[in-house]
């Protein structure tokens, strides 16, 4: 909790002085000496079978009970910020996103803030360390998994970073996609279900690309690459400190936070999902939002690969009900500025080909999409007067070459794949949308019934066309 929290005697201060705090409690359940006085060993990941992890959201109290998983141990993090103070927020006229946060700067210098929303494992702590292949272009990190962010008194939306840490997850998190992590992991950190070299170092799976011959297992057994299964356990996670952080933004720590220029939403979908697109309008971006659906990671149960909706990235961790969630937003965009109000965008870095493979090289290369979206927030705002995008039934998609590709290796046809939007797979997906909506009932916000039907009859006219 040190890692992640800001702490700080003042806070002492005001709880005695009787402002108001959130209780929390936090046990692994797994006591050495019993209450009768019965001892038990000390084991390397104490825990009980009966898990509790419970967040009031009326009386703000949380009670995190028999879970050692840093999820549900740093109360701070999703229990807190997000759960409670989603809550707090939605009283308050506020939102507490799982979003990451960061600060991009166009080769004129000028600066623009991009919050973005992805389901657990789908890339937040990865495009919040970006390292931009655009020569010219900057990115600097402020926040990689939660954001508050609250309207101002100029209708602008200002956000920060509640957190002081990073808990991110370890496998994939190499020198080849992130060297900004790897850089941030030189010292103090704390590695759990990590595997471990002869010599005393961590290892996963993705932090080199040569295979240690010999490890110990997350689970402390010998492990060698003919074992066939992952050395780290694959929602292994390394907890250290942001300042730590190459990247870090001098004023990341900031009280009044930054004005927040784009919102992403995003999933993992190898099929139908384009790699970017814009919202029409902030009730769109608010459906885009709503209807963001992802396959099953390692950091949620059930099967791995299975499609799961996750609506905001926020289904495990909102503290009310989920449409109402939507309403709230749709409420929250009204009391901004039109001129200066976000642009929302919906992207996918996970569309793979014919042949299975990704059809987008992600990690650093991405930033050829913030670059677009930066520029399509340029043209928003009279900055520029190019034409960037083109209309699609899914959102306005980049037009001709203002997505930069130049020096890419693309695969031959895969742009094409990467933008296509087969009509009659869209039906399907606005089906599950429908059927997703009706779990809802009638507490799913009109304007986003309405969006589904403006996607339908956009829809319709490309078949027609
Ligand atoms: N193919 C691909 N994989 C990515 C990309 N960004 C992140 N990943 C992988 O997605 C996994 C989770 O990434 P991470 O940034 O830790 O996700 P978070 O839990 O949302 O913060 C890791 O295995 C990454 O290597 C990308 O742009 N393309
Ligand atoms: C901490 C978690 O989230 P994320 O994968 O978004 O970092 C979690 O899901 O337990
Ligand atoms: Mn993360």
């Amino acid at each position: 909790m040190l890692t992640m929290t800001r702490v700080n005697p003042e806070v002492l201060r005001r709880v005695a002085a009787g402002e108001e705090f959130v209780p929390c409690v936090h046990s692994v359940g797994a006591p050495l000496v019993a209450a009768d006085g019965t001892r038990t060993d000390d084991v390397p990941w104490p825990c009980n079978d009966l898990k509790y992890i419970v967040q009031f959201p009326q009386s703000r109290e949380i009670w995190s009970y028999g879970s050692g998983y840093g999820g549900n141990a740093l109360l701070g993090k999703k229990c807190f910020a997000l759960r409670i103070a989603s809550a707090m927020a939605r009283d308050e006229g506020w939102l507490a996103e799982h979003m990451l946060l960061i600060r991009i700067t166009t080769p004129e210098g000028r600066p623009y803030h991009v919050a973005a929303a992805f389901p657990s494992a789908c890339g937040k702590t990865n495009l919040a360390m970006l390292q931009p292949t655009l020569p010219g272009w900057k990115v600097e990190t402020l926040g990689d998994d939660i954001v508050w962010m609250k309207p101002d008194d100029d209708g602008r939306l200002r956000a920060i970073n509640p957190e002081a840490g990073f808990f991110g997850v370890a496998p994939g998190t190499g020198e080849a996609t992130n060297p900004v992590a790897v850089e941030t992991l030189r010292q103090d950190v704390i590695f759990t279900n990590v595997a471990l070299t002869d010599d005393g170092d961590v290892w996963w799976e993705g932090l080199t690309d040569e295979v240690p011959e010999h490890l110990v297992d997350w689970q402390g057994n010998d492990w060698t690459p003919a074992d066939g299964r992952p050395a780290a356990h694959p929602n292994s996670r390394f907890t250290v400190a942001a300042a730590q952080c190459p990247t870090i933004a001098d004023d990341w720590e900031t009280p009044e936070g930054v004005t927040v220029d784009a919102i992403v939403f995003g999933g993992r979908r190898a099929t139908n999902v384009p790699l970017v697109a814009q919202a029409y309008s902030w009730a769109h971006g608010v459906f885009l939002g709503a209807t963001v659906s992802s396959e099953r990671t390692a950091a949620a149960e059930g099967k791995v690969g299975e499609l799961r909706r996750d609506p905001f990235a926020m289904l495990p961790f909102a503290g009310y009900n989920m449409a109402d969630h939507w309403a709230h937003w749709l409420r929250v965009g009204d009391t901004l500025d039109p001129d200066t109000r976000p642009t929302m965008f919906q992207v996918n870095w996970f569309r793979r080909g014919a042949d299975g493979s990704f059809l987008w090289p992600g990690f650093g290369e991405n930033a050829r999409v913030l670059a677009w979206m930066v520029r399509q927030v340029e043209r928003s705002r009279a900055v520029r007067l190019d034409r960037g995008a083109r209309p699609s039934p899914v959102g306005l998609v980049p037009d001709g070459d203002a997505l930069d590709t130049t020096g890419l290796d693309l695969a031959e046809g895969a742009l094409d794949e990467l933008f296509a939007v087969d009509p009659e797979r869209w039906k399907g997906e606005c089906d599950l949308t429908e059927q997703f909506f009706a779990t809802f009932d009638e507490r799913v916000p009109t304007a986003l019934r309405e969006q589904l039907q403006h996607l339908r009859d956009r829809l319709d006219d490309e078949r027609l066309s």
